[in-house]
């Protein structure tokens, strides 16, 4: 005879005293499993309801109707209106590495920031002064710049530790990627010590791109400022494969690892020179977490062309007083780049021989190509940020 589990139940439930208690404890059990399973579930879940409380304190409802739409749009859009055969895959902080031609994910190391002084430029806070010793500790930092890597970001931060209200490791950390295992704690002792009022800061330009980086930063305090600089992604690509080739002589071409498909001119968005530079997919994945007015985007041109001028929106935005001016830059011609001014008469500093590197010179049909490519893309984050960066000029 077949067993049928409902007509068991009710067996159980219609005859016998000790069978009914035993029923009801299972169905008991059954039920505190269920609350149990849904606990962890919604804990391990963003928490957009907390976020999408605050997004309507500070956006107005047609800003965040427009970005909800142009987000999915952009998401959802029919494969063809980007890339016949764009293949797209997030990295996540369990791949990052995986690349082979992108093994140095966290490129910038130690003599890149040494270069520019290592030390912090602004004194030890405490050092030489009244304030006292239990204030100065080291904090959990309240700001970072997540991306773009190649985008300008040591600048950066270089140009924002000349403030003394800004304490910044130099060092990139690469927790929310590559150490989230080691936990807060191993995070707090990378950062300098600072005062009540100053800002903590890092930079780790391949937390823009990872999957969980999002969620791992909401997770250690939902009110991070995030910067993100970005450049054209275009002088992007070719300024990752650069640094590349610099490591490693011996890779292919630019021209033949960007297409899948050379002949039918089909971009590999998989390469992960390429898919970096596809910025409102990105950027989408923050705005999950976090709202617009939480997130700061530098436009890496601007920041060469008036690091003044681009530096007065950082200090706004991260609330502090507009110290960095244009007294403290002045343009290299020898580096081509902007340096900064020591202050008292001291050497000036440039950043060093791996920022400004001279890059490879494209074929120029690739390169063309590469531009047709990311436009819908670049047209999709101007209108999800509301700022127009250039990049489409003239293309
Ligand atoms: N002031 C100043 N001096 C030198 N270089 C500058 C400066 N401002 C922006 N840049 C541009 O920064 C590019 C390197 O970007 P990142 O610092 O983000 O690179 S990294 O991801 O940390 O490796 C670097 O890219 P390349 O020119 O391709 O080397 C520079 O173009």
């Amino acid at each position: 005879m077949e067993y049928n589990l409902v007509c068991h139940n009710l067996y159980i439930v219609s005859f016998g005293p000790v069978k009914n208690k035993l029923f009801v404890l299972g169905m008991m059990l059954f039920w505190i499993y269920m609350l149990y399973s849904c606990a962890g579930y919604c804990s391990s879940a963003p928490s957009l309801e907390v976020d999408s409380t605050r997004w309507q304190e500070a956006s107005s409802p047609s800003k965040r109707t427009e970005i909800a739409g142009l987000t999915s749009k952009l998401l959802f859009r029919p494969q063809s209106e980007v890339d016949a055969q764009v293949s797209y895959d997030e990295p996540s902080a369990a791949n990052t590495t995986k690349d082979p031609l992108n093994s140095d994910n966290g490129v910038d190391r130690t003599e890149e920031w040494d270069e520019f002084g290592g030390d912090q430029l602004s004194p030890e806070p405490g050092a030489a002064s009244n304030v006292s010793e239990e204030s100065v500790i080291k904090r959990l930092p309240q700001a970072i710049i997540i991306g773009v890597k190649k985008g300008g970001t040591r600048a950066l931060l270089e140009f924002l530790r000349v403030h003394p209200d800004v304490r910044a490791a130099g060092a990139e950390p690469h927790f929310f990627d590559r150490n989230y295992g080691n936990g807060l704690d191993w995070y707090r002792e990378l950062m300098p010590k600072s005062q009540e009022g100053q800002v903590t800061m890092e930079k780790t330009p391949s937390y823009f791109v990872t999957r969980e980086a999002p969620a791992r930063v909401h997770g250690m305090s939902r009110d991070t400022r995030l910067i993100v600089v970005v450049r054209d992604p275009v002088t992007r690509a070719v300024s990752d494969y650069t640094q590349t080739l610099s490591k490693r002589p011996d890779i292919p071409a630019f021209e033949s690892l960007v297409f899948r498909n050379r002949s039918a001119g089909v971009v590999d968005a998989s390469w992960s020179a390429v898919r970096i530079g596809l910025y409102a997919l990105h950027l989408e994945r923050w705005l999950r977490f976090f709202p617009p007015e939480q997130l700061l985007l530098v436009s890496g041109e601007r920041l060469i062309r008036d690091p003044a001028g681009e530096m007065g929106r950082v200090q706004s935005f991260l609330g502090l007083r507009p110290v960095v001016t244009e007294t403290h830059f002045y343009f290299n011609r020898t580096k081509g780049f902007p340096c900064l001014r020591k202050e008292g008469g001291g050497k000036p500093h440039c950043l060093g021989k791996t920022k400004g590197r001279t890059h490879p010179s494209i074929d120029p049909w690739v390169l063309q190509r590469l531009r047709d490519f990311y436009r819908p893309f670049n047209m999709k984050f101007y209108q999800m940020t509301g700022q127009d960066f250039g990049w489409d000029k003239n293309s």
